[in-house]
């Protein structure tokens, strides 16, 4: 699918790529002033975090190790199974370690609630969230996030790293996908 059509399968622009890279410019700065003098280890969550991770680690005013989780909720679909898998564990032992996992969106909250009660699990010094967007739902679960960029309504959202069955992840705004894609 080329970039015409790509974009033309968006109802709305949410939030444009002067927006995101503001926000996480202004979310770089206050994580590393709070990192200061720990053993900050970055840990995005693939795939979709995969252009977040990028974009936030540049902005840092220092240099942090990451690492990468993969797990699978949503498959191809619009709604999250539940149902969490690890795909890929992290290469590192995070013992003693400031974990911050890295996200694109926290929906139902229902990935990263286990994500993080499984990080938990392995003896870090903390674990902390930051997550690009967040919607309303993610209060059900009561899962803190110490990082959000930004709070957006309860649609279905793709670009920025966020993708429709593999597709979109590479637009660099975030938008809402016009209903007439998967319907
Ligand atoms: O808060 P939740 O409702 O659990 O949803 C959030 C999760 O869903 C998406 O991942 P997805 O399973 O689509 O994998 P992907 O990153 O490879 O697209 C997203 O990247 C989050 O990890
Ligand atoms: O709104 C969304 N868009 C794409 N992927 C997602 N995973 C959870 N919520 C979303
Ligand atoms: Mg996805």
């Amino acid at each position: 699918m080329d970039r015409e059509h790509m974009a033309a399968d968006l109802a709305k622009v949410l939030l444009t790529e002067e927006q995101i890279q503001t926000r996480l410019g202004e979310l770089a700065v206050d994580i590393w002033r709070d990192y200061e003098g720990k053993d900050l280890l970055l840990v995005g969550v693939l795939k979709g975090a995969v252009v977040v991770m990028a974009d936030l680690m540049r902005a840092l005013p220092g240099t942090a190790p990451m690492d990468w989780m993969a797990v699978s909720s949503y498959g191809s679909g619009t709604k999250s199974s539940g149902v969490v898998r690890i795909l890929k564990d992290l290469d590192v032992d995070i013992t003693g370690k400031d974990v911050l996992i890295v996200e694109d969106i926290i929906d139902s909250g229902l990935t990263l609630s286990w994500i993080k009660a499984n990080l938990e699990s392995r003896k870090p010094a903390s674990v902390e969230i930051c997550t690009l967007l967040r919607k309303p739902d993610v209060v059900k679960v009561d899962i803190p996030v110490k990082y959000v960029g930004f709070d957006i309504p309860n649609e279905f959202v793709v670009g920025y790293g966020l993708d429709y069955d593999e597709r979109y992840r590479n637009l660099r705004c975030v938008g809402t996908l016009a209903p007439h894609v998967y319907e």
